[in-house]
């Protein structure tokens, strides 16, 4: 594997405020990585530091082996940024926008080609401010890659989208992966982070509070596993049964179903034991963490909670 991007213990303050205390992550060549925190978490001035936009106070970046601070230039032709809103000319169209920011690049991409990727081929007339939300930020990931990037960042790409269009978008960025550009994916959507990830760091209040894939957090070294069941009528007095198994650590009745929690080996153990005594449970559920509870347990907060600024 090749690393893309080598972030080390970053620091960045505006004034007294510290945005950034100590950031540390390496992103791998064709991969999509999370940076994933509340809003105020210090995600933007992380990016926005790697891709040339800010100045670190502290610690070290390189992005193809290049040091921002020392190179901006040569980071602009090998980072793509999707900005947060984006700021166009109310009448621009989408294929004036592209032919735009195509011209500031050395070797851009074709922008008909961009067009046809990111389905903006029928709308290509349409000015700006007449597009739909969707549409606005299918046209901001198509100027972060016009500049034919080898990274591009994508900062909160589906904010204020219904859910259909944010899985259109979600599309969209495995399709721009899958044609060879690592992405560097910021977002407080917890499940949006799940879905496309292959790997995230989860930053709090400056620092890295988490990092592995979305399997590996929602694992993190937790062994307990929870089921629920439905027993037949008469079964329900099988508690003393289920909790005398060894993989069992807790049985309880939760409305009309039990809760069973133990061991990884928990379900096998118990549905043999109560096969054993010919009892068959109407309806098994796994409950199964979240990349949202992993959050909740690393930061102590939910994603959408803001930091007091
Ligand atoms: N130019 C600035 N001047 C002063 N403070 C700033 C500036 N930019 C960001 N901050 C502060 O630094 C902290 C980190 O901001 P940053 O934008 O990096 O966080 P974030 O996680 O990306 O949040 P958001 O999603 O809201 O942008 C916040 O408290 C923010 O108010």
């Amino acid at each position: 594997m090749t690393t893309v991007v080598q972030v080390e213990n970053l620091r960045k303050s505006y004034g007294a405020k510290v945005a950034v205390a100590d950031v540390s992550f390496a992103v791998e060549r064709g991969e999509i990585f999370g940076i994933l925190g509340r809003n105020g978490a210090g995600k933007t001035t992380s990016v926005e530091t790697l891709a040339g936009l800010r100045r670190a106070d502290g610690g070290s970046v390189r992005v193809l082996g290049v040091d921002p601070r020392k190179d901006p230039q040569a980071i602009r032709t090998v980072v793509g940024v999707q900005l947060q809103e984006a700021r166009l000319p109310a009448r621009i169209t989408v294929i004036e926008a592209l032919h735009l920011f195509a011209s500031f690049y050395p070797d851009p991409a074709d922008p008909e080609e961009l067009l046809g990727m990111l389905g903006l081929t029928e709308h290509r007339g349409k000015q700006f401010a007449k597009l739909s939300g969707g549409l606005k930020q299918r046209l901001s990931i198509a100027l972060a890659l016009v500049g034919n990037p080898q990274v591009a960042i994508l900062d909160e790409l589906t904010t204020g989208l219904d859910p259909q269009a944010r899985r259109e978008v979600w599309d969209l960025v495995e399709r721009v992966r899958d044609s060879g550009v690592t992405i560097i994916l910021v977002t407080h959507f917890m499940d949006e982070a799940e879905r496309l990830c292959d790997r995230l760091v989860v930053i709090d209040e400056g620092r890295v509070v988490a990092a592995g894939s979305p399997a590996e957090l929602i694992r993190g070294g937790n062994d307990e596993r929870t089921f629920r069941m439905r027993l037949p009528d008469g079964a329900a007095d099988q508690f003393d049964l289920i909790g005398s198994l060894a993989d069992v650590h807790t049985v309880i009745a939760v409305e009309d179903e039990v809760e069973v929690t133990g061991s990884t080996h928990v379900l096998p153990a118990v549905i043999l034991a109560l096969a054993e005594s010919g009892i068959v449970p109407d309806e098994i559920r796994t409950m199964t963490r979240t990349l949202e509870d992993v959050f909740v347990d690393v930061t102590g907060h939910a994603p959408e909670e803001e930091l007091a600024a």
